[in-house]
């Protein structure tokens, strides 16, 4: 896709990625853990944003096996690339601010290495038979605040009196800037665990003039609230209210909660809705580990997908713990459901 969907207007992005998919688009899945099952040691305050550094070959991998798998969306590797946690480890602001735009390149570098493997041989085909080049969209990954302090803070929401609106927007701003002009298609705000970040993110793509669109994209971990407690509507409708957000959704989130939260989003907002849930492990933050889950498995969360696009939602993926099986086996759930159910919406 590339320059010519940024030609469009911010909610022509998504409408038209959309249609040029099929009404439904697939995402990656969890990018830093599979950096981790295919060896990578990211126990690190930067956690996946270290193989920016140490290993971007790794990097590239896991891209093209998602792209392989299926997705349509690919997520760059800088969800906990901060210009702060850089600077932190001895790099300087330059050096920082080239990461972060390095962390598009490899995503962009990934697509066209796929594209020109499709050139060569394996189309894909779309609903009339007809064959086409899969639309790929880059979307550059902002971690909350929370990632920033590495300890699992994602799943609490809670920041301390401390922080406030503007200093989470001083917090975000210059990464910002520079992936909105890094050559990503958007911007991909993940796993915001409270209002106060979601307001802040509002502000700065508004005050910044930030030129390419963006999705929302909220954590719950009990199917009504954020981690903070507040209400996943009230989050919602600040994300609503920005013309710049493209899409609102849910991710890192365990499988079971996402029919709900559907249903709540769908009260409040007319965008396109996203939903990319973990495997439904939980984390232990202070030892960077996953503890295993009883109650989900792989099998379930792929066959929920089809519930998750009847109740309205158009974009699919996995996030932690979810790998290239979990996205070729969501792809191939949704193509085996054409046409589009009757509740999905345009936009
Ligand atoms: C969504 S959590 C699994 C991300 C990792 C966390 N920020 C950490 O550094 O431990
Ligand atoms: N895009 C990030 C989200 C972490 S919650 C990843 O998959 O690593
Ligand atoms: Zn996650």
């Amino acid at each position: 896709m590339g320059s010519s969907v940024k030609e469009g207007t911010s909610s022509s992005l998504m409408t038209e990625f959309l249609e040029k998919c099929g009404g439904y688009a697939v995402v990656d899945g969890g990018f830093a853990t599979e950096l981790e099952r295919h060896g990578a040691d990211i126990k690190d305050p930067l956690w996946s944003a270290k193989c920016l550094i140490t290993s971007p070959h790794l990097v590239t991998k896991v891209h093209l096996d998602y792209l392989e798998s299926g997705a349509n969306i690919i997520i760059t590797a800088s969800y906990q690339a901060t210009i702060q946690g850089f600077v932190s480890k001895g790099l300087s602001v330059g050096e920082a601010e080239s990461l972060l735009r390095r962390s598009v390149e490899l995503s962009c570098e990934a697509r066209e290495i796929f594209y020109n493997r499709c050139n060569k041989g394996s189309w894909d085909f779309d609903h009339a038979g007809k064959a086409s080049q899969r639309p790929v969209l880059v979307a550059a990954s902002v971690g909350s605040y929370g990632a920033y302090l590495a300890d699992g803070s994602e799943y609490s929401g809670v920041y301390g009196d401390y922080v406030s609106k503007e200093s989470l927007k001083d917090f975000h701003r210059r990464r910002v800037q520079i992936l909105a002009k890094s050559g990503a298609d958007l911007i991909a705000f993940e796993t915001i665990p409270n209002k106060l970040e979601a307001e802040a993110y509002v502000d700065l793509l508004e005050e910044e003039g930030i030129d390419i669109p963006a999705w929302f994209s909220f954590i719950s971990k009990d199917g009504v609230t954020v981690p903070s407690g507040e209400s996943i509507i009230e989050c919602v409708e600040v994300a609503d209210s920005c013309k710049k957000v493209v899409a609102i959704g849910i991710n890192c989130t365990a499988p079971r909660y996402i029919h709900d939260l559907i249903i709540s989003l769908c009260q409040v907002t007319h965008k396109p809705i996203i939903v990319y849930p973990n495997s439904g492990e939980v984390y232990d933050g202070l030892n960077k580990k996953w503890i295993k889950s009883e109650e989900e498995s792989e099998e379930d969360f792929v066959s929920y997908v089809s519930r998750w696009r009847e109740e309205g939602a158009s974009l699919f993926g996995g996030c932690c713990r979810t790998t290239p099986n979990t996205i070729r086996a969501i792809a191939k759930v949704l193509s085996c459901q054409s046409p589009a159910p009757s509740k999905l919406k345009f936009w």
